[in-house]
């Protein structure tokens, strides 16, 4: 595979008009002694879509984990730099994980509801924040299912399983469970890599009408759904963001050669 420099870059310049829901500062993160990320300063359009794409191993993952603090669960690991939200850089110490992680919300790449109710797995983080009201979770059971599409299907049996439904519907489960702590921005981590390609349109679907309510920055290895759904599209290369701009630039001209062989699948 050829080699591409990591200092040959470009990454938008945002207008002072446009509004940044998160963005990062000089990010490294640090697997023990190994820098996975080097350096990565982005800045997340609010209401948009941004994609992460890249090849295996480049740093996408990680680099999305970090920005709810979930590489703090991984035992050896360090990230430097800022994550500013709202003023407030949530990579600091003080900052309460639990709370933050209420206003930027995570769906993981397999669909992984809880062994309990449909219900249940919507009121479960709502409960726990010490929300008790019935008429209050009901309410954001409706709306949070409505929001995933996944109401209709299952509104007259809200008591079933969420382990009985399809992939799909599971998947839209878990993002209807992400929006119920109602987030500003949800992360995503291929969250349609294990559905077929059915479910994966209506997941698509679900996320291009949450825009209007959500920042949503997603990890795709799927070159046409990142070009469907993103506004905006980040390629990681080697724990570096060579490339970020509006998605429909970086699929038809690109400025940096080694997005263009990414994209058009010369590498990777
Ligand atoms: N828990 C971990 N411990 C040590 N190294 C890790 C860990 N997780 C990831 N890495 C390393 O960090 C680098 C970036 O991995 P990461 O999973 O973020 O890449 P990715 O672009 O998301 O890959 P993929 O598309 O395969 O999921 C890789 O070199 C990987 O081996």
């Amino acid at each position: 595979m050829q080699n591409y420099s990591l200092t040959d870059t470009y990454l938008k310049p945002f207008d002072a008009g446009q509004e940044i829901a998160i963005a990062t500062k000089d990010l490294k993160v640090f697997y023990g002694e190994k820098e996975a990320i080097h350096g990565v300063s982005l800045p997340f359009e609010r209401y948009k879509i941004t994609a992460l794409i890249g090849a295996s191993g480049s740093g996408k993952s990680t680099f999305l984990r970090s920005l709810n603090r979930m590489n703090d669960n991984i035992e050896g690991t360090k990230v430097t730099g800022q994550i500013m939200y709202r003023d407030l850089d949530i990579n600091s110490n003080a900052v309460d994980v639990y709370e933050m992680r209420k206003h930027i919300g995570m769906v993981f790449q397999r669909p992984n509801p809880f062994a309990k109710s449909i219900y249940d797995n919507i009121t479960f983080a709502p409960r726990r924040f010490g929300e008790k009201r019935k008429a209050v979770l009901d309410e954001l059971v409706e709306t949070s299912l409505k929001q995933a599409a996944l109401w209709d299907q299952v509104k007259d049996d809200l008591n079933q399983s969420g382990l009985s439904l399809s992939g799909g519907q599971q998947q839209r489960l878990c993002i209807a469970r992400a929006i119920a702590m109602k987030p500003d921005i949800l992360l995503l981590d291929e969250p349609a890599s294990a559905l077929d390609p059915i479910s994966t349109a209506t997941v698509e679907e679900t996320l291009l009408r949450l825009k209007d309510d959500y920042t949503i920055i997603i990890v795709t290895h799927n070159m046409q759904q990142a070009a469907r759904i993103s506004d905006y599209t980040a390629f990681f290369y080697s724990g570096t963001a060579i490339e970020y701009d509006e998605t429909r630039k970086i699929f038809t001209r690109p400025k940096i050669k080694a997005t263009e062989d990414y994209v058009s699948g010369h590498f990777g």
